[in-house]
């Protein structure tokens, strides 16, 4: 990103308390434009709780999120998705008794304001197919299209998440922990899938697998106890002392 280029996500001053918990506070951090950003921190750390208000599912007590320069504080998730600002759960959000295709023409379809209604334009619902295969071309599962989520391995369904996302066409997409659970060969593939087909797509990752997110991330932000404690390359954060304490004395440096 150039020193003057608007970034594409800025969180400024950013603090929320639950009742008497207070789970985030004066959290900035900025996402340039084409950026991976992983953002890590121990169980409980807040990690979830910014995704949150990134995307509209929380307001901040104080603080301010501003997407490509335009202050979205308080505006409602899905007018943000429909901006492009688009997230992943740690849980999948696909519907598992649709296809593969079916999941991924309907998230096409919403982004585009189309609600989750079957009828609409023929033109519409054949340009969305249509979109959903490119991708599942893309991805390399396209002999996938016609079977039911629910009857895909545990790894596949991880990517058709990513790709149900990405059918959205994001211009950032927030990663909640995409590859909980699988291995690190799947792990890796569906963040290479995540790379490949998202060109120009700045980027949040909340990862535990460390190996990947230094792997991958341009710079890694580190949460502790609600507080952005460190915020650098992966190379500084390895090496970076309260980021190593944060990890209750793990070597980050043997990560990667
Ligand atoms: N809606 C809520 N009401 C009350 N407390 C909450 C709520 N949401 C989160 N918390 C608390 O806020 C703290 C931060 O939670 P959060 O899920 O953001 O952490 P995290 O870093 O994402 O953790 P993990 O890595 O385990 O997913 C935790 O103590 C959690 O119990």
């Amino acid at each position: 990103m150039s020193a003057n280029a608007v970034p594409a996500l800025s969180i400024e001053g950013v603090a929320k308390s639950f009742g008497g918990l207070k789970v985030l506070s004066d959290v900035s951090v900025t996402l340039g434009q084409g950026e991976c950003l992983g953002l890590i921190g121990p169980n409980g750390a807040g990690k979830t709780t910014l995704f949150n208000i990134v995307t509209g599912f929380l307001i901040p007590d104080q603080g301010r999120v501003a997407f490509a320069g335009e202050d979205i504080t308080r505006a409602k998730p899905d007018v943000r998705v429909r901006a492009g600002l688009v997230r992943t759960f740690q849980k999948s959000m696909a519907f598992p008794e649709l296809s593969v295709r079916e999941n991924l023409a309907l998230a096409a379809r919403s982004r585009n304001g189309e609600g989750y209604g079957w009828f609409g334009s023929g033109k519409a619902v054949a340009a969305a197919d249509e979109a959903a295969d490119e991708l599942l071309i893309r991805a390399q599962l396209l002999d996938r299209a016609d079977l039911p989520v629910a009857g895909l391995s545990y790894g596949e369904q991880r990517i058709v998440d990513v790709l149900v996302s990405l059918a959205m066409r994001p211009r950032v997409l927030l990663l909640d922990e995409p590859t909980a659970g699988l291995s690190r060969a799947e792990g890796e593939h569906l963040i290479e899938v995540v790379r490949t087909l998202g060109e120009d797509l700045s980027t949040i990752l909340i990862a535990h697998d460390l190996d990947i997110v230094f792997g991958v991330c341009d710079r890694v932000a580190v949460l502790d106890l609600g507080r952005l404690i460190a915020c650098d390359t992966p190379d500084a954060i390895k090496a970076h002392e309260g980021a190593q304490a944060a990890y209750l004395g793990a070597s980050l440096g043997e990560a990667a």
